[in-house]
């Protein structure tokens, strides 16, 4: 196919209004040629920035990474990608496209293209310019709405805590680390005492707020390795990393002062409750993440039967 030179200029003009960028540039990044899109973009218009450099026209640009793709595609004399999940925004550009998106910052896909002269050698590349901007923040406002859905799934919505599915999830991957590598972590199950009280005399919206209220006193105890979740109405369960019982109890204690101490504000009202807790050790005779909980379990049922605001350690 060969074309006539006014056949080409009228090329050359589509390449300049195509609806994605084109730079040409040589070995030594000099642009040789930089369509309307660029020049938009970039705000350099084409005999701004003929023979300079492209790193001279973006020192943003990342040189290394720019570099080292010419070098292949001109060596190799083959296409090269960038995805903008690597390489989000390789030009500074904006996106005036972008209706909806929280960042107008300009999602980039690249192509490079080597382009031979007569003879055959590669000595310049086309780099085309996709913007990507809407894809790209539709695919990362589904991942954070994912993410949220994820995190929903798995916590407590009235007390942020993990719920009880997701707790029992972890305690089990516990059980099974515990086992393996011989170490000891604690379980504590503890509910607060007459909680029925507390929703008869001040009304269930503030017996939710004293739950509310007693997770958060109790995250402020915790390491960032502790699991805690809502196991029931009014009963909680405490996944204790690398804790031994002594420890536990210890935690439980200043649970309980802490409660004491600072009781739920609702309203103009003070409302002060107490716990019940019970504290099991993670032993050799467990077979299975179940029995753990019960030994929790039938340790707090000793607490309640001993008159509540006290804390039982299971028998081994
Ligand atoms: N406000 C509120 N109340 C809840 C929630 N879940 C469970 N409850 C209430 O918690 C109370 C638990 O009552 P009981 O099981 O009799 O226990 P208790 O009154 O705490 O008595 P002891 O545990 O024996 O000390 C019930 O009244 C439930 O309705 C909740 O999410 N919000």
């Amino acid at each position: 196919m060969s074309l006539s030179l006014g056949e080409l200029q009228q090329l050359l003009d589509v390449l300049q209004t195509l609806d994605v960028g084109l730079v040409i540039i040589d070995r030594q990044h000099k642009v040789q040629f930089w369509n309307d899109f660029m020049a938009n973009h970039a705000g350099q218009g084409s005999e701004q920035v003929a023979g300079k450099s492209l790193f001279e026209i973006f020192p943003e640009l990342p040189r290394q990474w720019l570099e080292q793709k010419t070098e292949t595609v001109m060596a190799l004399k083959t296409l090269a990608f960038s995805g903008w999940e690597q390489r989000p925004h390789p030009f500074p550009f904006f996106s005036y496209r972008a209706l909806t998106g929280r960042s107008a910052v300009m999602y980039q896909n690249l192509t490079f293209m080597p382009i031979a002269s007569g003879n055959g050698n590669v000595d310049k590349m086309a780099i085309i310019v996709y913007d990507v901007t809407e894809a790209a923040n539709n695919r990362l406002a589904l991942e954070e709405m994912n993410q949220k859905l994820s995190v929903l799934s798995r916590t407590d919505p009235l007390t942020g805590l993990l719920n009880r599915r997701s707790w029992e999830l972890a305690l089990a991957e516990e059980f099974a680390r515990c086992r393996r590598s011989g170490r000891t972590s604690t379980l504590m199950m503890f509910d607060i005492d007459h909680f029925k009280q507390v929703n008869d005399t001040h009304g269930h919206q503030a017996g939710d707020q004293v739950l509310q209220h007693t997770a958060t006193l109790l995250n402020n105890k915790l390491r960032t390795t502790d699991k805690a979740g809502r196991y029931g109405g009014e009963e909680f369960a405490l996944l204790l990393v690398d804790t031994d019982a002594q420890q536990a109890c210890q935690l439980a204690d200043r649970l309980c002062t802490a409660l004491s101490e600072q009781p739920a504000l609702v309203g103009d009202k003070r409302i002060s409750v107490t716990i019940s807790a019970g504290v099991a050790e993670i032993s050799e005779q467990m077979e299975q993440a179940q029995q753990w909980i019960k030994a929790a379990d039938d340790a707090l049922y000793q607490a309640k039967s001993a008159g509540r605001n006290t804390i039982r350690l299971a028998s081994s």
